[in-house]
């Protein structure tokens, strides 16, 4: 796990990312011949994960974690170069052979983003030469990367070398696929002039650019979840805190800074498989697990009013009530079906601190959050570290809340990323 202290510190200096109004500069051709670097964060969802795929609400936040990608124009211009070192992949295609699949693909550019078809992929396991119900990880971002490749550029497929190094865990429950799926999109839109290229790093996105985005990370997250909501890619796109319901984005504007203990029990899961069950189990007990969506709905309308409520500085009462939408939320996601041993054991070592704990993202294993109160002792926190480590979970503390998909320069970039790009 990347050390996200520098971020931290950004995402507190950042104070202008709930804030998106830009000017940018286009680019007049179809593609560019310079180096672009992007970055979308990963996402903690407060509460509402599972039941937003069902139309509740969910309340999600920016993670001090990203993925960034770096895009150059193709050596040769023969080849499309994908590079993932967070899996260990790195694949080439001949243009000339993708350009055969592009009819497939190509939606005309006043047309609406489409999610992909059944035949689409299997046409693109075919070409990539994936067996048919593989869900592997190299499988799923290979397949989402041609997805948006051969949609968003069809018109002229451009030569490219694009390296994808993530500071997020995969399949722990940060959005590593939303982050991925997003940065692709702005590269993707960017490059082939669908939308502009902001002149300076701190120029962001129109908030049409960013609807685009969005959409298409969204048809990316369709590639890598089966069946997402779109809480995630929202969050890659816009950051900082959002509520979210049924494809509906609010920025929530005003939050108090909540610190929280970030764990990853490092129990590997899949998203796609961990949202199919829940719907199986919904339909195989649609009474009494509908009553358990709506309690979730109204766990996460209720935090939000006491977020409100607290925007100057969270009191002890309300403190208390988010700890035990916490503690009622982790009852209801095991009830589901979602929760883990890992994390059973995550909850028990807090509570014995004194502290809550929920999981994030789509259960299973994967992460968990716990709320860390302003005056809490650090020596507590550094005993609670000290047990989960010792489970052999990694864990560290960070605030919440970080600027959305971002445009970067290569002088501006953490030395992380550069030193992940150089080795590439
Ligand atoms: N940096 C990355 N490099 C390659 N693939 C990635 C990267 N980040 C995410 N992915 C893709 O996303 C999948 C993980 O998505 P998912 O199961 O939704 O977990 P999460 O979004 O919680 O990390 C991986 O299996 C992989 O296909
Ligand atoms: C379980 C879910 O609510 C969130 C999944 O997040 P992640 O892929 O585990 O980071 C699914 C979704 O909203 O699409
Ligand atoms: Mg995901």
């Amino acid at each position: 796990m990347a050390d996200a202290d520098w971020l931290s510190e950004r995402g507190r200096d950042e104070s202008d990312w709930r804030g998106m109004t830009v000017a940018c500069t286009c680019v007049g051709s179809m593609m560019v011949d310079r180096e672009l670097f992007v970055s979308a964060p990963g996402k903690v969802i407060l509460h509402g994960e599972h039941a937003v795929v069902h139309g509740k609400v969910a309340l999600a936040v920016g993670l001090n974690l990203r993925t960034f990608l770096r895009l150059r124009p193709g050596k040769d211009n023969g080849t499309v170069e994908i590079n993932l070192p967070n899996i260990g992949t790195k694949l080439t295609w001949k243009i000339s052979d993708l350009q055969a699949l592009v009819p497939s693909f190509h939606n005309s550019p006043e047309s609406k983003p489409l999610g992909p078809s059944p035949e689409q992929l299997d046409f693109l396991k075919t070409f990539a030469g994936f067996s048919n119900g593989t869900t592997d990880t190299e499988s799923l971002a290979v397949l989402a990367f041609l997805y948006l490749y051969l949609s968003i550029c069809g018109q002229a497929l451009p030569s490219l070398e694009i390296v994808v190094w993530s500071q997020l865990p995969t399949g722990a429950g940060l959005g590593s696929s939303a982050a991925y799926s997003v940065s692709i999109a702005a590269a993707l839109l960017a490059t082939s002039g669908k939308i502009s290229i902001p002149a300076q790093e701190n120029i962001r996105w129109t908030q049409a650019e960013l609807t685009l985005i969005n959409s298409w990370a969204f048809q990316g997250e369709k590639v890598i979840h089966g069946n997402p909501s779109g809480v995630d890619n929202a969050v890659g796109t816009w950051g900082g805190a959002l509520r979210f319901q049924a494809g509906e984005i609010n920025p929530i504007e005003r939050v108090p800074v909540l610190e929280i203990l970030l764990t990853n029990t490092c129990v590997p899961r899949s998203t796609k498989t961990l949202v199919a069950g829940v719907k199986d189990k919904l339909l195989k007990f649609p009474g009494i697990m509908e009553p358990v969506l709506s309690s979730i709905n109204a766990i996460s309308e209720e935090c939000q009013r006491v977020l409100q409520a607290g925007v100057e500085g969270l009191t002890i009462e309300q403190y208390s009530v988010l700890e035990e939408l916490i503690d009622i939320n982790q009852h209801h996601l095991n009830v589901i079906g979602v929760g883990h041993p890992s994390l059973d054991r995550l909850c028990q070592a807090t509570t014995s601190h004194g502290l809550h704990s929920k999981l994030t993202g789509a259960g299973g294993g994967g992460c968990a959050i716990t709320l860390l109160r302003p005056d809490i002792e650090p020596s507590v926190v550094d005993a609670v570290k000290q047990e989960l480590s010792a489970y052999g979970y990694q864990c560290w503390r960070t605030s919440i809340g970080a600027p959305g998909v971002s445009l970067h320069s290569s002088s501006m970039l953490p030395e992380d990323v550069t030193r992940s790009f150089n080795k590439a």
